[in-house]
């Protein structure tokens, strides 16, 4: 497996936040019309993300027709996409609003069209603004993992951060409102 995904040692200690859902709960959804986890998206992946131990999140993706890429296996895109999101809650457990700056994925076997698809984000991680996550998928057993993932996050002030696109949310009020609270 090749890899551009280094990890640094000098990494800030991390803890996990007093706020943050506790282990086995669900995480709070951040945008319910998110793509990826968002209930009301249209199209999107629905996918249940939920808190781990430690600083670990999971959730199942039942890998449906309509997300077949090549004949009878799942789209490496709608993988990576599913990836961005699971890890993406990761930085939640310890605090901070992040968004992806990197993400690599190595694909590692073919994931058939209506497997149940078990995802799992670890933060490894923190240094100032940058939190490293890795990303593990399998179907069936755990030591046979279908795909890994790596990203790094960085943590943003999400008010300022969205400030300029929120009109062009198609929930803007919502969040303008959510937003402009203190
Ligand atoms: C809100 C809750 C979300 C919860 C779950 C969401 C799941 C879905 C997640 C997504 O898909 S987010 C959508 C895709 N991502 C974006 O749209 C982000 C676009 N990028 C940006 O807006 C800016 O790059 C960003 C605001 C994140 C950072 O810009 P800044 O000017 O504030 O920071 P800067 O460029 O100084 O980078 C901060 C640190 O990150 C490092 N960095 C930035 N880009 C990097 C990169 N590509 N690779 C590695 N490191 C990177 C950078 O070197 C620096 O490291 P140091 O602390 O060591 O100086």
């Amino acid at each position: 497996m090749k890899s551009g995904f280094v990890v640094p040692t000098d990494l800030d200690p991390i803890e996990r936040h007093p706020k943050a859902v506790g282990p086995g709960e669900r995480m709070r959804m951040h945008n319910h019309m998110c793509y990826g986890c968002g209930e009301d998206s249209p199209n999107g992946l629905h996918l249940e993300i939920y808190a781990g131990e430690g600083f670990t999140i999971r959730a199942s993706m039942e890998v449906e027709p309509h997300f077949e890429g090549g004949p009878g296996v799942l789209h490496g895109g709608i993988l990576t996409t599913a990836f961005d999101d699971v890890m993406g809650m990761a930085p939640l457990l310890v605090g901070p609003s992040a968004v992806t700056v990197h993400l690599e994925v190595d694909f590692l076997r073919p994931i058939p069209v209506g497997s149940t698809l078990e995802l799992s984000a670890t933060l490894l991680g923190r240094q100032r603004r940058k939190l490293y996550t890795e990303g593990v998928a399998h179907i069936g057993d755990p030591d046979q993992p279908v795909a890994v993932a790596h990203a790094i996050f960085v943590s943003i002030n999400a008010r300022e951060h969205f400030a300029e696109h929120l009109d062009k949310s198609q929930i803007s009020d919502e969040y303008k409102q959510r937003l402009s609270r203190p």
